[in-house]
């Protein structure tokens, strides 16, 4: 038996994580045994690198390596024991934000993405995919009201844009692991289309 990997996407401020929570809580109520996580982060070396990879300047390589190093440690450490135990894991983004940020946002050409993708997970992939999906101008105003932006929040709309329309890329290139949603209405509303992609995923449970 292996266990369930959920991860979720958007760009900053499209609300990722104002609604892992109530995932978590869903999967709860119906007796799975959840464990929550992070990129960049999620083992004491991966949050290590995070703190650096957001605060200090660097170049795209670098920092789509420290991505991946940290990826690493955490497929190795956290994500496949926990799915070896059969746990429920929920990962506040994972490999399609290099594909979003790192690929659309620095420019970074796939010949380089591709490789350290196959490398890093080696099979280890998320079998559903949340994408948050909102104008960068939107979130950005949600950001604003939120918290202090850190190195890579700092980037200006067309980035934020470019990171979009990658993640778009990404959701036709796996129409059956990738999810869209909406993500401009009311909490109220994301909340009810997050719900009924799982009752939709998840009819047993
Ligand atoms: N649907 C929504 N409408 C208005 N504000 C929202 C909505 N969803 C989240 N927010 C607010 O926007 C900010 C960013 O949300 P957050 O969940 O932290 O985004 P992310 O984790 O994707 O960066 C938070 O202050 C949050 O309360
Ligand atoms: C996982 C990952 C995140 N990022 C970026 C996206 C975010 O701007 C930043 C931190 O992600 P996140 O933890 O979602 O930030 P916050 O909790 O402040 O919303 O790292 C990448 O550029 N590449 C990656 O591979």
């Amino acid at each position: 038996m292996t266990g369930r990997f959920i991860s979720f996407e958007g760009i900053d401020g499209a609300g990722k994580s104002t609604h892992i929570q109530a995932v978590a809580d869903w999967f709860r109520a119906r007796g799975a045994d959840v464990q929550l996580s992070r990129e960049p982060g999620g083992t004491p070396l991966a949050e290590a690198l995070r703190a650096l990879v957001l605060q200090s300047p660097m170049g795209s390589l670098t920092e789509v390596l420290l991505m991946f190093a940290g990826r690493r440690d955490h497929v190795e450490t956290v994500i496949r024991p926990a799915l070896a135990a059969n746990k429920t894991l929920l990962c506040d983004r994972f490999t399609d934000a290099s594909f979003a940020y790192q690929g659309g946002g620095r420019g970074l050409p796939l010949s380089v993405l591709n490789p350290l993708a196959d490398w890093v997970q080696e099979g280890t992939e998320p079998e559903l995919t949340l994408w948050f999906d909102l104008p960068s101008e939107q979130a950005a105003a949600r950001r604003a009201g939120a918290r202090e932006a850190d190195r890579i929040e700092q980037q200006d709309l067309d980035f934020f844009e470019r990171v979009r329309t990658a993640y778009a890329q990404r959701a036709a290139a796996a129409p059956d692991r990738v999810v869209r949603i909406d993500a401009t209405g009311t909490v109220e509303a994301v909340r009810e289309q997050v719900l009924a992609v799982l009752a939709r995923r998840y009819p047993a449970c």
